[in-house]
């Protein structure tokens, strides 16, 4: 089994790419080293997600190691696009999942309204030998001003994916398996994979 290290902290993501990479033996990477801090300092997804992906294949020091990273964030209608690449320090650096929720559905309500269209992003990259390659997916649904179920994390419970009535919080996980950014990014990273 080839095995794919993770360029995240984020257990969320870490659990959902175990789960839709299981032709992978996927390890985040402070199983293998001590975490350290990687500066998201550029103003794609795309890019941010270059910078952990090379940031944790140098620092294994493994030339041979294949590495993914994932830079992700929700992105609202009735905000301008807000919080984006912001989103998970919304409310600041060292923001927990619960806080940035509370702040995002506030700011939708001060706009006057109890629902946005809104969108997820992910983009993955891929970094190994001689290779730096990157995907992205997105999910598009409706952000609401309350917040429903526990499944999932981050946003999910305000966000409703299109052809649904019911949040991310609240739906079967399978739904968000089949329809997320993420899944739909991994796809497409899949594809990557294989030709290594
Ligand atoms: O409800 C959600 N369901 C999702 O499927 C999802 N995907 C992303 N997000 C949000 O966007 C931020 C990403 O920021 P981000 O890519 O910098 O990740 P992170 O800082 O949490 O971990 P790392 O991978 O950088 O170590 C996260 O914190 C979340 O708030 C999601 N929220
Ligand atoms: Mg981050």
């Amino acid at each position: 089994m080839k095995k794919l290290v993770l360029a995240t902290s984020n257990k969320g993501k870490v659990r959902e790419i175990k789960e839709l990479c299981s032709e992978y033996e996927v390890v985040p990477y402070t199983d293998l080293i001590d975490a350290f801090e990687i500066i998201e300092d550029a103003d794609t997804f795309q890019e941010n997600a270059l910078i952990k992906a090379r940031a944790v294949y140098k620092a294994l020091g493994d030339e041979n190691a294949i590495v993914l990273a994932d830079d992700s964030g929700i992105s609202v209608d009735v905000l301008e696009g807000a919080p984006g690449i912001y989103s998970a320090r919304y409310t600041g650096e060292g923001a927990d999942d619960k806080e940035n929720l509370q702040k995002l559905m506030q700011d939708i309500k001060a706009k006057g309204v109890t629902s946005s269209p809104a969108h997820y992003t992910a983009a993955i990259a891929i970094v190994t030998k001689g290779i730096e390659k990157t995907v992205h997916g997105w999910m598009h649904g409706e952000a609401l001003t309350e917040a429903k179920g526990e499944g999932g994390f981050g946003y999910d419970p305000m966000f409703v994916p299109l052809g649904y009535e019911k949040t991310l919080g609240e739906l079967d996980e399978k739904v968000k398996k089949e329809l997320s950014h993420r899944s739909q990014a991994l796809k497409l990273a899949g594809k990557i994979l294989k030709s290594l």
